[in-house]
């Protein structure tokens, strides 16, 4: 049985509240240097499928979310469209496809401006995370529906983490400055959740390269608060995280029958 054969994602548990609509904004516009020549990254299959598809599936698996903004390649938006007319999607989930820019930061920024007015609650979510499941995805919307302005999801660490200086020359060892305590140390992943209007002020005042969006509303000195994340979330970003999704994807595959 082909992959898009299959039906889509099982229902989530969110509920819509009464007015509150939620959109993701996927960017997908990343070339994937990290991963090797090839496509763009999000073009890359997985089980047969492209990852962008796996991300917005994962997206339009929770039924708060009711359209999906999808951030192309800055040449590839036709493709973009074409991938997704070809490949099955929910029906109850609008979707928009826009171009993207140099930066992921920039994609974004794209893809908001792309929002309809009637969407108060954001997702920003990688397509480089296929993997996410729907309570992740569900867990981040309800801490922005209670009212937190920003919302990531987080594990704790398993690597001790250091703080290096620069090497005093190529190639030299460089030098270990801290050693942060790693018991309050989050690694961040996507859907981040946001406030729209709080989303829209971070990309409008922050300037500078930042790494992730709720990085940007901590510029603004607003509060974000960490939900737990998923260790099948993870961002596929070197050759390894490849091989590890496959893996995880066929363990998924058959646990489902398929
Ligand atoms: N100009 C860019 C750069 C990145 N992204 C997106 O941002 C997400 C996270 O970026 P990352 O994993 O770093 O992807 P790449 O930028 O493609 O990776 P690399 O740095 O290895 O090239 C990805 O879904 C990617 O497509 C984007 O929309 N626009
Ligand atoms: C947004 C992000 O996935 C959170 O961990 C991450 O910061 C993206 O970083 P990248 O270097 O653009 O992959």
């Amino acid at each position: 049985m082909s992959d898009d054969s299959r039906p889509a994602p099982a229902a989530a548990t969110a509920q819509t509240a009464a007015g509150a609509r939620t959109a993701a904004v996927i960017p997908a516009a990343g070339r994937g240097v990290r991963l090797g020549p090839g496509a763009p990254k999000a073009l890359r299959t997985l089980g047969g499928t492209p990852m962008l598809i796996h991300a917005i599936r994962a997206m339009a698996a929770s039924r708060a979310v009711s359209l999906v903004v999808v951030v192309a390649p800055p040449d590839g938006a036709g493709e973009v469209k074409s991938l997704l007319d070809a490949h099955a999607l929910p029906e109850r989930t609008d979707f928009l496809v826009v171009p993207g820019g140099e930066s992921r930061q920039e994609s974004v920024r794209l893809g908001l401006q792309a929002l309809p007015a009637e969407y108060d609650t954001v997702l920003v979510h990688d397509a480089a995370r296929p993997l996410v499941p729907v309570d992740t995805v569900d867990a981040v919307i309800e801490a922005v529906r209670g009212g937190a302005p920003a919302v990531v999801p987080a594990l704790p660490l398993a690597d001790t983490v250091k703080e290096v200086a620069p090497a005093g020359a190529p190639g030299e060892p460089e030098p270990v400055v801290a050693t942060p305590e790693r018991a309050r140390l989050r690694a961040v992943q996507t859907p981040q959740g946001f406030e729209r209007g709080v989303l829209v002020r971070a990309h409008e005042t922050v300037t500078e390269n930042v790494t992730d969006d709720a990085g940007m509303v901590e510029q603004l000195g607003l509060t974000v608060v960490a939900v737990p994340g998923h260790e099948e979330a993870f961002k596929v970003t070197r050759p390894l995280d490849l091989v590890l999704a496959e893996a995880v994807l066929a363990r998924r595959r058959l646990n489902d029958g398929f």
